[in-house]
């Protein structure tokens, strides 16, 4: 027999497609719908060639799709049809206009809600997945209620921001530290709570499932993202003093991880965070606090963007001055393109930035990444700030970067012929390369930038290499030459 309850999803993207898979596959009682207006990702999550990748991600398909789990671009049918309706569209940062540069663009979160207003003849619990600001659960119940033809039909929303990682969804969502779900006080908003809660009490233990009141759902996302993305920006901020005293930015963070208070997570100082969420978010929040007067307060998260702006910035300078203060025309060996490893994402990924300031003094970038295709680094180093999260991308590639960029398949054809390799991407493969072979092909003296401390300096440096190591102390040659 069919599902009687239905779940349509609204975007069939990083988020959307794994949550919207693992309720399918824990809840073989409900009928999941995932929608997207993007016809091709519609036809990836229907082929064998899922259009991210994610571990695991697969098999969850594979198990469900077709029995309880569907892909669609027919949205007036599926709206119609579903009880409950998340929205799980993308909420970029405004690229112009007011708060350009900051505020999150609710465009695609408002047309989604007019699709469901448009269609809507039976009452909806409506779910923000998406990250949004506070308070747009408001915005949104008065586009859904002003533009329903029927005014029989009610509305609920509720607020279900999403914490998964990307290259561990499967696994957060399976387990998830907390499912939060923030709602309203009336009968009919507590009713809602309890619906989305019996959808998550399928697989999650109750005592996971936190209950809150909207705006605490909606500020606890922002503020999750920029406490995380803050203490990368500190222990980055101590790396380049370790750099500066001889101290060794592993060894802090171990000593001061130890302390319970402190913890050891999210304490790996990198060439910078990536992601289309941690400067997103942020961003969004100190427009949020500047829309309240609360200036000092914004100022004070924006130090955790600008840090990680230093650091990139300050890695790039690195390369530049330990390579002679110059790297025009010199072929550099890009390890790692996609912003962590096990994911082929590239947004706001620090290799972006990291390229474009090498390609700014004249060097020819070489990428090598497991995942990352050569369309998208193209793509990646064109587009103008904050132009990537848009559901049709960006299509024009500048000259200079076709000229002085080059995509490759394999590491070693990538470091032939090079100066230098800059890791940027942590990937596990990386650390099991032949080194000596890699030394043997590349122009001497060869250099070796790790921005994600995964390799072993020391047998690098014995078969010859001249490594730099983020926060570590500086070898003897890049001291006199920096
Ligand atoms: N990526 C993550 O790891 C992550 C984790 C937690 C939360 N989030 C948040 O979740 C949201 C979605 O992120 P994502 O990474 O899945 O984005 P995404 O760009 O991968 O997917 C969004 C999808 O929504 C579709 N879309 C936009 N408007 C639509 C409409 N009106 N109708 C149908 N489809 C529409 C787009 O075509 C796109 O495929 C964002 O708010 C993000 O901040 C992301
Ligand atoms: O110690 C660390 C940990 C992470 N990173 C970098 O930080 C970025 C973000 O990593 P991570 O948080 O693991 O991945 P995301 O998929 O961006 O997940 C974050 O953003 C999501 C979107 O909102 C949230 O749901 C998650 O909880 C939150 O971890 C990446 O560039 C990492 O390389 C570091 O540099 N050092």
């Amino acid at each position: 027999m069919a599902p009687s309850y239905k779940i349509a999803c609204i975007g069939a993207g990083y988020v959307g497609g794994p949550t919207m898979s693992m309720i399918a596959l824990n809840c073989p009682d409900i009928e999941v719908v995932v929608l997207d207006i993007n016809e091709e990702r519609i036809k990836a999550w229907n082929s064998e060639q899922l259009p991210i990748y994610e571990p695991g991600l697969e098999e969850v398909v594979r198990q469900c799709r077709g029995r309880n789990l569907f892909f669609s671009s027919d949205t007036t049918k599926h709206l119609a049809e579903a009880d409950m309706i998340f929205v799980s569209v993308n909420t970029p940062t405004k690229t112009s206009g007011i708060g350009a540069g900051k505020a999150a663009d609710l465009t695609y979160w408002e047309g989604a809600a007019r699709m469901i207003a448009a269609v809507a003849t039976t009452p909806k619990i409506v779910v923000e997945k998406s990250t949004v600001p506070v308070k747009t659960a408001e915005a949104i119940s008065k586009v859904l209620k002003r533009n329903c033809t029927d005014p029989s039909v009610t509305f609920e929303i509720l607020s279900n921001p999403e914490f998964l990682a990307e290259g561990t969804a499967i696994e957060d969502l399976r387990m998830p530290d907390r499912v939060l779900i923030g709602g309203g006080d009336s009968e009919a908003g507590q009713a809602a709570i309890k619906q989305l809660a019996w959808v998550y009490a399928h697989w999650i233990p109750q005592e996971r499932i936190l209950t809150t009141n909207l705006w605490s759902a909606e500020l606890a996302k922002l503020t999750a993202n920029a406490m995380l993305a803050q203490r990368i920006s500190s222990i980055n901020s101590i790396s380049a003093l370790c750099e500066a005293t001889g101290a060794d930015v592993q060894q802090v963070a171990r000593a001061i991880g130890m302390d319970s208070r402190i913890g050891s997570k999210f304490m790996n100082t990198s060439v910078g965070f990536g992601g289309s969420c941690f400067q997103k978010d942020i961003l969004n929040l100190c427009y949020v606090c500047e829309g309240v007067g609360l200036k000092e307060v914004a100022d004070y998260w924006m130090k955790v963007v600008t840090m990680n702006d230093y650091q990139k910035q300050r890695f790039v300078e690195r390369v530049i001055s330990a390579m002679f203060n110059t790297v025009a025309r010199k072929r550099l060996a890009i390890f790692g393109f996609a912003f962590k490893k096990d994911t082929g994402d590239t947004r706001e990924t620090p290799a972006i930035d990291v390229c474009r300031g090498l390609l700014a003094d004249g060097a020819k970038c070489v990428v090598y990444d497991p995942k990352v295709t050569p369309v998208q680094v193209f793509r990646d180093l064109s587009a103008p700030k904050f132009e990537w999260d848009r559901p049709h991308g960006w299509g024009k590639s500048e000259r200079h970067i076709t000229e002085n960029v080059q995509v490759v398949a394999d590491p070693y054809a990538c470091a032939e012929g090079a100066h230098a390799i800059c890791v940027l991407t942590e990937w596990d493969e990386f650390k099991s390369y032949d080194y000596q072979r890699l030394y043997d092909s590349m122009v001497k003296p060869a250099f070796i930038f790790d921005g994600r401390n995964v390799l072993d300096h020391e047998a690098l440096r014995s078969i010859g290499f001249i490594v730099y190591a983020l926060g570590k102390p500086l070898d003897p040659f890049l001291q006199k030459s920096y």
